[in-house]
């Protein structure tokens, strides 16, 4: 089954399109889950449980496990997340030339999804979107200040990169399986880019710690009621460092986020 279609039948049956961000910053992990063997998985595990029936998707960051012992509780995080019922979407951000891409794309052996970036154009991206069952997330208007830099830049025929990157992606788009990354801190952007490609999902970082507009992120990220709009920090730090009441508060934010995007939601 298509991930998409995957995804529309998650989103109906929690009600909600919350993406939940597992981004386990070790520097604030909770003191008494840092004697355990993997500090990252122990840590991911009771937000798991605390917050996936809140959870269209599980979004880990690979910046957060890019080492060994990473690795080991990032295959532990998405084999307990599926163990769940919930996808998972690998925000990896990865491309690049042919032999060294088709690596890159087992990495889809494990996640449902995965986010990808253009800048090496559609060779670079081949393995990735031949991938009919998995979602590809290309980044199209990220939410940094510094997205602005390259991706505003303006064309000779007068439109904006972004714009450039969202009309190739959807041409790219040939077996119903890729998406757009559009930061929450660009609500212009979100709405011309709903109105360039009306049937392309958006995954929409930049709500919560940014200061992103959830609003504009629900109103313009969803294609067919199919999107999503992620919050990390926002959720899997709510609580104190300390104590196991962490958990209890990353599902109460969870639930929060739900309910208040849902209000956008038609
Ligand atoms: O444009 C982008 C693309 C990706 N991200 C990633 O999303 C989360 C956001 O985390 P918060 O704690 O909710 O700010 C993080 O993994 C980013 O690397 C993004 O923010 N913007």
């Amino acid at each position: 089954m298509n991930f998409f279609d995957r995804l529309h039948d998650r989103i109906r049956t929690v009600d909600s399109v919350v993406s939940v961000g597992l981004d386990p910053d070790p520097s604030r992990l909770p003191e008494h889950l840092r004697e355990y063997d993997l500090p990252r998985w122990a840590f991911n595990r009771r937000i798991i449980d605390a917050t996936h029936e809140h959870a269209a998707v599980f979004k880990p960051n690979a910046a957060f496990y890019e080492d060994p012992d990473g690795w080991r509780a990032l295959e532990e995080t998405i084999a307990y997340a599926h163990g769940k019922d919930v996808p998972v979407l690998l925000d990896a951000k990865r491309a690049d030339i042919g032999n060294t891409t088709r690596q890159y794309a087992q990495l889809l052996e494990t996640a449902d999804a995965i986010t990808v970036n253009p800048y090496m154009g559609r060779d670079s991206l081949q393995p990735f979107l031949a991938d009919e069952e998995s979602g590809v997330f290309v980044l199209c208007r990220t939410s940094n200040p510094g997205g602005a830099d390259i991706q505003d830049l303006e064309l000779e025929t007068g439109e904006p990169v972004y714009e450039r990157v969202a009309a190739l992606a959807d041409l790219w788009n040939e077996n119903d399986n890729v998406g757009l990354v559009v930061g929450a801190t660009q609500p212009e952007e979100l709405e011309e880019l709903r109105e360039q490609v009306s049937d392309l999902p958006f995954l929409v970082p930049g709500i919560g710690a940014q200061g992103g507009d959830a609003e504009a992120a629900v109103e313009h990220g969803l294609a067919d009621g199919v999107g999503l709009i992620n919050s990390s920090r926002g959720i899997i730090f709510a609580g104190e460092n300390d104590g196991e009441e962490f958990a209890s508060a990353s599902g109460q934010a969870a639930k929060r986020l739900k309910k208040r995007l849902n209000r956008y939601r038609r």
